[in-house]
């Protein structure tokens, strides 16, 4: 894929190359012009979409907003067109955070909702504030394209566009392999699970907005220098529409697809003008044919095509990998790490599922917590792993308070846990998703990413090497490249361990991972959970399996109706009376029979 890639790249850079010397007449340059400017604005709205699976339709807004800040620039302050442009895509990109704000509480149609009116409000303030934007006129008059005060010929300004749009592909292209990318596929697959290992969900969210919001303003200043003349007529809500199907009928997610969708959707116009009064129906008409026999976009369906024609080796080998005791053992501190809950109660309305419940997880231990069902083990889980916040008391790791924090920043501090349904990142493959619990320790910034640095290009191959050592820890490196979603349900469970080990935790919390296994698979988790142990990771492990509890916890904890009834040794927990009321119902050896 990666040869695909440079090849593509080259073909690209060829036909930017080729086309001004092909071109016959102003026009058709005009219109391969367009097309670039369009491109620009797919490009950067496919990180949205495609990456993070958000929707946008404001975009014409914050293209007419780049279009109209460069105007202005360029008409009253005598701005050039590249600056002009820069600080038109600063403008759209501090838009770009406001609009990426509601995504903290809707997504889905509701967020298309807030795009819609983003783009709505801002085509009326440009009717309306006509000492500024001309109002219903627009804004006329806007000088040649210039740089420095030197004006740009017709195939001088056609070369900056060329070079800003291979540039913005390349940027694009280099941001979605980079941890951001990774990072950003995984929240729009299961954002809890991505919290869970330390992403951001809400930064990430923010920067794709961003790095939409810039491209447009950016396109805008350039289509504002192309035309000279701009006006509200000319960004449209359709306008919006007609960008997102850019990227989604050229492939969202792929590299090329959306420079493909921008070209189809500026020269299907102009070829099916000669069809008159069907110009319009046509147009649909062959979207919707597209979308049916392609539903991947046009590049998604091809680079699929090709995946299942010649398949990629499933394993990677596993000599490749960093040993993983190594890998983990990196994180070891000479004391190993403790939990301690004090006093935790959480409330949902009137119902209490935890009552002033305290647990201390001691260093290098496997510490058991169960409980019949609704006693409030998910309550505790979630609420020490941040998703939920408690009503009352506090809880910390190696003496860091962690009441309060967001589930990725107590990610970050140390604290790592799987689900009881598994919550995998599931269209992406086996490694890739041990790749994303490892990241969040990777140094490399934005830019690294963008310009894909060899700095970037070193921590990239030792977080691969790093997963592919996790994977092999857990018998998993024959699955490497296979999509999790493919994975028998017992090797999924595995692989949310090596994610979860990948974020090399203080401490590892497992939720109920024996639930959904075979004996056999139950016996090879017990020998897994006493290896983990072994490297000195404390494990919180909430069961409901007695023979599993019994056989790898040094301390177990009992909660009923929300509240700890015993903390002791197995031996002596499974004797206490009120457990045996409380959790067994009858004696334990009747439990043992019935798991
Ligand atoms: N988000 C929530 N909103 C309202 N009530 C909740 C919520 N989460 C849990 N509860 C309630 O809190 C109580 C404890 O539930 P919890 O899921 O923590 O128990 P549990 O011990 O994990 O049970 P199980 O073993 O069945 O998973 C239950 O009565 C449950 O209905």
């Amino acid at each position: 894929m990666r040869h695909l890639t440079l090849l593509g790249f080259l073909a690209l850079a060829a036909i930017l190359v080729a086309v001004p010397l092909a071109s016959s007449n102003e026009y058709e340059l005009r219109l391969f012009m367009l097309f670039l400017i369009y491109g620009i604005i797919a490009v950067g709205l496919n990180v949205l979409v495609g990456l993070t699976g958000l929707v946008s339709l404001g975009q014409a807004g914050l293209f007419a907003l780049g279009s109209y800040t460069g105007a202005i620039l360029a008409t009253r302050a005598g701005f050039d067109m590249i600056s002009a442009s820069l600080v038109a895509a600063l403008v759209a990109g501090l838009f770009g955070v406001l609009l990426a704000y509601p995504t903290v509480r809707v997504r889905g149609v509701y967020l298309a909702v807030v795009t819609i009116a983003f783009g709505l409000i801002v085509e009326n303030v440009a009717i309306e504030w006509q000492s500024l934007t001309g109002g219903t006129t627009g804004i006329t008059s806007i000088p040649s394209p210039n740089v420095f005060g030197m004006r740009l010929s017709g195939y001088a300004f056609y070369c900056v566009l060329a070079v800003f749009l291979f540039l913005a592909t390349a940027a694009a292209h280099n941001l979605k392999v980079s941890r951001y990318g990774r990072a950003m596929r995984a929240v729009s697959q299961s954002e809890i699970a991505a919290r869970a290992l330390g992403v951001d969900a809400t930064g990430l969210r923010t920067l794709a907005f961003v790095a939409a919001a810039v491209t447009a303003g950016l396109a805008g200043t350039f289509y504002a220098f192309l035309n000279s003349y701009i006006s509200p007529d000319i960004f449209t809500f359709s306008d919006s529409v007609r960008f997102l199907l850019m990227v989604i009928l050229g492939g969202a997610a792929s590299t090329f697809g959306p420079v493909l969708g921008a070209y189809i959707l500026t020269y299907l116009p102009e070829y099916l003008q000669e069809f008159a009064v069907w110009q319009k129906f046509a147009y649909g008409a062959l979207l919707l044919v597209v979308m049916f026999v392609m539903p991947r976009g046009i590049m998604g369906s091809l680079a699929y095509g090709l995946k299942r024609l010649r398949p990629a080796p499933r394993a990677v080998a596993a000599c490749e990998g960093l040993p993983a005791d190594g890998t983990l053992r990196r994180e070891a501190r000479e004391q190993k790490s403790e939990l301690v809950a004090r006093d935790l109660t959480v409330r949902f309305g009137g119902l209490t599922a935890l009552n002033k419940a305290s647990l201390r997880v001691k260093p290098g231990e496997v510490h058991a917590l169960i409980g019949p069902n609704g006693a409030g083990k998910s309550t505790f889980v979630n609420t020490i792993s941040g998703f939920y916040q408690p009503t009352e008391g506090a809880f910390e790791l190696d003496g860091i308070q962690l009441a309060g924090k967001r589930s990725h920043e107590i990610a970050r501090v140390g604290l790592s846990r799987t689900f009881q349904n598994t919550e995998l990142f599931s269209d992406m493959s086996v490694l890739e998703n041990v790749m994303v619990g490892y990241q969040q320790r990777l140094g490399y910034g934005l830019v690294s990413a963008l310009l894909r640095t060899s700095d970037m290009r070193r921590q990239e191959s030792e977080c691969r090497r790093a997963a592919i050592g996790l994977l092999t820890f857990v018998g998993l490196e024959d699955y490497a490249n296979e999509e999790a979603r493919f994975l028998p349900f017992g090797l999924q469970r595995r692989l949310e361990i090596a994610r979860a080990l990948a974020a090399r935790p203080r401490l590892l919390l497992l939720d109920e991972p024996a639930a959904g296994l075979t004996t056999q698979e139950i016996d090879e988790l017990e020998v897994m959970i006493r290896r983990i142990a072994a490297l000195g990771v404390s494990v919180l492990l909430i069961e409901h399996h007695v023979e599993l509890i019994m056989a790898v916890a040094d301390t177990v904890t009992v909660l009923d109706y929300g509240q700890v009834i015993a903390s002791d040794t197995p031996s002596v927990v499974q004797d206490d009376p009120r457990v045996i009321e409380a959790y067994f119902g009858t004696s334990l050896d009747h439990a043992k029979a019935e798991a």
